[in-house]
């Protein structure tokens, strides 16, 4: 029989992209560059596609994300995300990574390169040279050395800036409220409580903050008013945090000496707006957004997004993402396999049902509850709950967007971590999953001793797994003890466990057409009995030996028809019958 091949995954490239990383991706992807697409031809385009990898220029909007049926990651090659709606992203469970380091070294290279420029007059002493001019005592400038550089922003370009101006003898002011004390001292940095106090004693000012609500619009009219007459401003980061307006008009008025921009408000901007002014104004020295141009930085952000991009599209979790939690990929291996148990014992939860509860403990005994970040489980836990509905409703549940997903949907799920060894004593790990009967208090799951409520607990319902190797086992279903892998098609019913019970159900099937894989017979654990049995306590003892019933699993090779599971309870005394796919 011809192996039928899976279809490769597909990638649209928006920029230009450094061949590192088109390499690594070209070998199993299907890469399409599809450069200076309009909004509308890429909202036309991105349908087809599992990954979008960008710069600064293509605009990720909420109406691309919405069309992009297929999409599992957005990849950024560079720092700056202000070009992408992270939070549709995050609601559509859309990953986005970007490269938080490959292209730090060029944009604080370029900072200084500007800064330089600025202070020796660079580019219009070159263009006047050029045309034919020589004129030397018009462009005499000033010295780096003992002067005050103000950084907005001590992240990781900034501190190599400051790194690098310190080598050239200045005196390095920094205002950052999120900047760690002691990496401020060993770059020989004082930070700085204000704004106004930065502005006042710098004699160069550059700006080194995303673009977000805070910092956008950060330098206006007021702003440049406090900066020393005469003081140069230099702008590397993102258009927009400076107001181009206030800066055209501080450096007309002659109160500051001079400006470097890379990055507009409008990029590329034209020359009748305040951006196309700005770069027109003889003291401004302006380049268009070339910070991260280098050959090296291309190569890096390059390979760093192509990389994760295979990596998400492989499963795996992404190591940069900014809509994600960082997971270690050790800890993530510990995880995987219990990823797949939870998300089957979601799915599993109600059993044959449709989800009627929304109250869950998820609770983590053995080497399972030593595992720290738990999130990748909780968020498998209501993919597995919603799997019913998120295929027809076309919504991914992943990592990036349970959270909100499960808030959205009004599901609590409290994650415990018990060390008690008592009821994971036979597994290494054990995962239990209680539905709370519905607008009831908390209640004691069987074995989980810290769990505590006198809250009836006839209603709750409970399902345990344990990993073996790779393998999810189901352990427990309410109160049968089983031992079943969660996989493929399965006939779950619950009988009286009396003799002949197996023959009058196999030959039920056997009529129906229905073939019979595996078959797993579940008793009532005596031990679960004493904790947990739905109304005991008003049977006698021989009620009690007479109603034991029991839990039959099948392993069917197809879909079990409807009227199969009519007629084992019809005709063949079962309890309950329930169909599974898992
Ligand atoms: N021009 C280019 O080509 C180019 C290249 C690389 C990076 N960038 C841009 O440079 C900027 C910085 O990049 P990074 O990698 O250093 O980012 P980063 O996240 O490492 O650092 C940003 C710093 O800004 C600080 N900050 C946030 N709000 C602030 C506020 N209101 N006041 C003072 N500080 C504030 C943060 O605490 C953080 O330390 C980003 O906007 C990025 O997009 C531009
Ligand atoms: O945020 C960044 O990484 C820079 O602004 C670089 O943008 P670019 O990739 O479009 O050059």
């Amino acid at each position: 029989m011809p192996l039928i091949q899976k279809p490769r995954a597909k990638v649209l490239v928006t920029e230009k992209l450094s061949n590192d990383g088109m390499a690594l991706l070209r070998t199993s992807l299907d890469v399409d560059e599809h450069k200076n697409l309009s909004p509308k031809e890429l909202l036309s385009k991105i349908p087809e596609y599992n990954a979008l990898i960008i710069r600064s220029e293509t605009q990720v909007t909420d109406l691309v994300l919405q069309a992009a049926r297929n999409l599992k990651v957005v990849a950024r090659a560079g720092v700056g995300v202000d070009n992408v709606d992270v939070s549709e992203a995050t609601r559509l469970g859309i990953v986005v990574v970007n490269s938080p380091s490959g292209n730090i070294g060029a944009a604080a290279e370029h900072t200084i390169a500007l800064m330089m420029a600025l202070a020796r007059n660079i580019p219009e002493a070159c263009a006047s040279l050029k045309s034919g001019k020589w004129e030397r005592s018009k462009f005499i400038g000033v010295e780096m050395k003992g002067k005050v550089l103000g950084i907005i922003g001590l992240g990781k370009v900034g501190l190599i800036v400051a790194r690098l101006a310190k080598g050239l003898g200045m005196t390095i002011n920094a205002l950052d409220p999120y900047a760690s004390l002691s990496v401020a001292a060993s770059a020989s940095v004082n930070l700085v409580p204000s704004l106004p106090e930065l502005l006042s004693c710098s004699d160069f000012v550059t700006i080194h903050t995303p673009l977000i609500a805070s910092t956008r619009g950060m330098i206006g009219a007021a702003e440049l008013a406090q900066m020393k007459t005469g003081a140069r401003i230099l702008n590397v980061a993102r258009g927009g945090t400076i107001d181009e307006d206030a800066l055209l008009a501080a450096l007309e008025s002659g109160h500051l000496a001079g400006a470097a921009v890379d990055v507009f408000t409008t990029e590329p901007p034209t020359s009748d707006t305040t951006p196309g002014k700005l770069i027109a104004h003889p003291k401004v020295i302006a380049t268009p957004h070339l910070g991260a141009s280098t050959v090296e930085a291309q190569e890096n952000v390059s390979v760093d997004v192509c990389e994760q991009v295979l990596e998400i599209l492989n499963g795996s979790l992404p190591r940069s993402a900014v809509n994600a939690p960082l997971i270690l990929p050790e800890e993530y291996q510990k995880l995987q396999p219990f990823v797949r148990l939870v998300e089957k014992i979601g799915i599993r939860h109600p059993p044959g049902g449709s989800m009627t509860r929304n109250t869950f403990d998820l609770i983590y005994q053995g080497e399972v509850a030593g595992i720290h970040n738990t999130r990748p489980l909780y968020a498998a836990l209501i993919k597995g709950l919603l799997a019913p509905i998120s295929a027809s409703e076309g919504f991914n549940i992943n990592i990036v967007n349970a959270e909100l997903i499960a808030h959205e949907r009004g599901i609590f799920v409290s994650e415990q971590h018990s060390r008690d060894p008592s009821d994971s004593s036979s597994y290494s790990s054990l995962v239990t999953l209680v539905a709370r009967p519905p607008s009831r208090a908390p209640s004691r799951a069987p074995g989980v001793t810290e769990s505590s409520s006198s809250a009836p607990q006839q209603q709750q319902r409970i399902i345990c797994g344990t990993c073996s190797g790779n393998r999810p086992l189901i352990t427990r279903l309410d109160r049968f003890e089983a031992s079943f892998e969660p996989q493929g098609n399965l006939l779950i019913c619950v009988n009286y466990d009396s003799p002949g019970k197996i023959g009058v159900v196999g030959s039920i099937l056997g009529r129906e057409g229905v073939n019979i894989n595996f078959m797993i017979v579940a008793p009532v654990s005596p031990k679960l009995r004493d904790n947990y049995d739905e109304g005991d306590a008003q049977l006698t003892e021989k009620e009690k030996l007479d109603s034991t019933e029991a839990l039959m699993i099948l392993g069917i090779d197809q879909a079990v028809p409807e009227q199969a599971t009519a007629a084992l309870v019809k005709e063949g005394g079962v309890l309950s019958a329930s169909a599974i796919t898992l």
